[in-house]
């Protein structure tokens, strides 16, 4: 990784700082433990549920996860608020680098992990479709023929095709209101006793009780029932015994990461946005009234247990005739720190907001960071783009101070930018 990466740095700030709150949206897996309570829906069962929906018509290279799914909320295979309110969720969020089908595969992401589920990775780069597809989603009243055909269809074998639905079928449930022959019970009938991403979907066939509606329902639509025994009970079983297999196999073989990653041919996805541990993000170089050069930035440190007291991090620059900063000075304290401790899988972040002024001849070409972990000089890290410093472009420069924008009407806005 090499600063900056405009789509990259977009996508990683989304999805690990949580810069534009999706990841908060589904606050939590809740009730985090016990039972499902049969009422309250799960935002991260309905996100799973609209990946599948988006990638499950996919055929020979066409279609997969196009986000055409959202063009197909009237058919009846896609049945369910949690759908619709899927989409409004993830309409907010759309942006040059995270179009909507990146969004509902970074969804399934989002919503498989903070369920206690394996750490599927992320690769951005799919392409919305122009509209809707074919249909053919499997419907519960299938046959085990259907849905295996179905399944290869999708590019997945008989035995990836109980993974699979066991994967997705841990989550969440059967809504009486949209499926009221199966469930004839309270609004939500889950899956399995838990709300969490785990192998009681399971334990809970294998063992027993299942109050899998689609189980132990009416015969006609126990489709989980159907395709859970197909193989004898073989892959059920090892499910059952074993949670760790259930995760690899969600994750690793993997089902679920190749569920989100079937996309149309001629889609090339992205390498897997990773955490960047130091990262530059929110830089700005502008002109101040005074005719004098304002830089900008913050320095995002990331990890588990990054947030520290003592640290003390320190910006330094070169000038862009790299004369006056020969005697060290061009070197300045971070204005501001916040912190945040509540980010995806466990990990927090610091960031340190720095501003400087200098005069227009002066000027800027690069910068790079100093990192005293302890403040007593014992451990200092330089942080310099990988040796190369973090470049300034100085040549167009933005003025904010005769910059506006505003809305002149619903839905335009007239922005003038002085450079
Ligand atoms: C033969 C294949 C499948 C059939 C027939 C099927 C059928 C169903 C049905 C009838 C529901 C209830 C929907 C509602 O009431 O709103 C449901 C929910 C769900 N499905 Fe499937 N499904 C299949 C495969 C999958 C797969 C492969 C996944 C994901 C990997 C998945 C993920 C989910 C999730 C997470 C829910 C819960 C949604 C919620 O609680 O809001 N399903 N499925």
């Amino acid at each position: 990784y090499t600063w900056p990466d405009l789509a990259y740095d977009y996508v990683e700030e989304f999805l690990w700082l949580e810069l534009t709150g999706f990841a908060g949206i589904p606050a939590v897996c809740a009730p985090s433990s016990g039972n499902p309570d049969g009422t309250t829906p799960s935002i991260q069962a309905q996100w799973l549920r609209t990946a599948y929906h988006d990638m499950a018509t996919f055929n020979a290279g066409v279609g997969g996860m196009d986000g055409s799914l959202f063009f197909e909320l009237d058919r009846a295979e896609n049945i369910g608020a949690g759908l619709s309110n899927t989409r409004n969720q993830f309409i907010k969020h759309i942006s040059k680098y995270t179009p909507i089908p990146d969004l509902i595969a970074a969804g399934a992401v989002v919503a498989v992990g903070q369920c206690g589920g394996p750490s599927l990775s992320f690769r951005p780069g799919r392409v919305l479709a122009a509209g809707p597809g074919p249909s053919g989603v499997p419907v519960p009243t299938g046959t085990l023929a259907q849905h295996t055909a179905a399944f290869q269809r999708q590019g997945f074998t008989a035995t990836e095709m109980i993974g699979l639905v066991a994967c997705g079928h841990t989550l969440g449930g059967v809504t009486a209101v949209d499926f009221p022959t199966i469930n004839t019970g309270s609004a939500i009938a889950p899956f399995d006793d838990t709300r969490l991403f785990d192998n009681h979907i399971a334990t809970n066939y294998v063992h027993g009780p299942s109050v899998n509606p689609l189980v132990n329902g009416p015969a006609v639509s126990e489709s989980d029932a159907r395709i859970f025994s197909s193989d004898g009970n073989v892959t059920m079983q090892s499910f059952a015994s074993s949670a760790s297999t259930f995760n690899s196999t969600c994750a690793t073989l993997p089902v679920l990461e190749r569920m989100i990653n079937t996309v149309p041919t001629g889609v090339t996805l992205r390498d897997p946005v990773v955490p960047i541990p130091f990262k530059p993000r929110d830089y700005l170089l502008s002109i101040t009234p005074a005719g004098t050069l304002n830089l900008q930035v913050t320095a995002d440190i990331f990890g588990p247990s990054v947030i520290s007291s003592n640290r003390v991090v320190t910006l330094h620059w070169a000038d862009r005739q790299s004369t006056k900063c020969a005697s060290g000075a061009c070197s300045a304290a971070f204005i501001s720190t916040t912190s945040n401790a509540a980010l995806r899988n466990g990990n927090t972040l610091q960031s340190y907001k720095f501003s400087v002024t200098v005069s227009a001849a002066a000027s800027f070409s690069s910068f790079w960071f100093t990192v005293d972990e302890v403040g007593n000089g014992a451990t200092v890290t330089t942080q310099n783009n990988g040796g190369g410093n973090y470049p300034v472009d100085d040549l167009v420069v933005n003025v904010p101070a005769f910059s506006c924008g505003f809305f002149t009407g619903a839905g335009i806005a007239r922005i003038t930018t002085a450079v």
